[in-house]
């Protein structure tokens, strides 16, 4: 699900929350449009209204868990899940949590990476909402839902995301779970935050 097919269609606030994030090419390597979501964390109003969009969509689902992406699904998750009266489970890169945790892998580009969850966070018949910034690949929110879902017994009601990149078609790896996107990626003519290439960590060359 992209932005239009959100419910949100031409909901001024889409656009603000799209024109806080800073677009910076190059990011963390040649070739990625890394869409900066620290930007709009500045911005009140955008983060306000990010926020509220998704507790509005939430607030009546019974969701009693929000399990938010590390590191950047803590960002959003927490806020979501104090307005709707639902707990917060993070869900972090290995070697992270203390006490029994469960690990799920996804792919990276190269390699592998995984999410662990503590067992004791989330029961059978919770019904989950996971919080991410940004939906690539969908690789990281699937092992997110295989882990509440198919390893916790918990109910994955939606995953919710602050943008989605259209191109990698992510929803095709979700395990048939709906994925909530508020903003597609902005093209870089567009961008209020570019960052001048002298700022640029990695460098570019033709
Ligand atoms: O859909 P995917 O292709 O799996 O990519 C999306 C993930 O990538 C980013 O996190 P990253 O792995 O860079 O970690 P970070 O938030 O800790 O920087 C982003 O915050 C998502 O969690
Ligand atoms: N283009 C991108 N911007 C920010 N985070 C990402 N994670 C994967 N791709 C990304």
């Amino acid at each position: 699900m992209f932005a239009a097919e959100n419910g949100l269609k031409g909901d001024p606030r889409l656009e603000a929350i799209s024109q806080a994030i800073r677009v910076v090419p190059h990011f963390p390597k040649k070739g990625i449009m890394f869409q900066d979501i620290t930007t709009l964390l500045l911005d009140h109003k955008a983060f306000q209204d990010t926020v509220d969009i998704f507790v509005d969509r939430y607030r009546n689902m019974d969701i009693s868990v929000v399990a938010g992406i590390e590191a950047r699904g803590f960002m959003f998750g927490p806020s979501i899940a104090l307005a709707i009266g639902a707990k917060f489970v993070p869900l972090r890169k290995p070697k992270k949590l203390p006490g029994k945790v469960i690990c799920e892998e996804y792919e990276l580009e190269y390699g592998t990476d995984c999410l662990e969850m503590q067992v004791d966070a989330v029961q059978p018949g919770d019904r989950a909402l996971i919080v991410d910034d940004l939906v690539a690949t969908g690789g990281t929110l699937s092992a997110a839902i295989r882990l509440l879902g198919k390893r916790m017994g918990a109910q994955v009601v939606e995953c919710g995301c602050v943008v989605g990149l259209p191109e990698v078609k992510g929803q095709c790896r979700l395990n048939g779970k709906p994925v909530y996107i508020l903003v597609e990626p902005r093209e870089i003519d567009n961008c209020r935050h570019d960052i001048s290439s002298e700022f640029l960590n990695v460098q570019c060359s033709g």
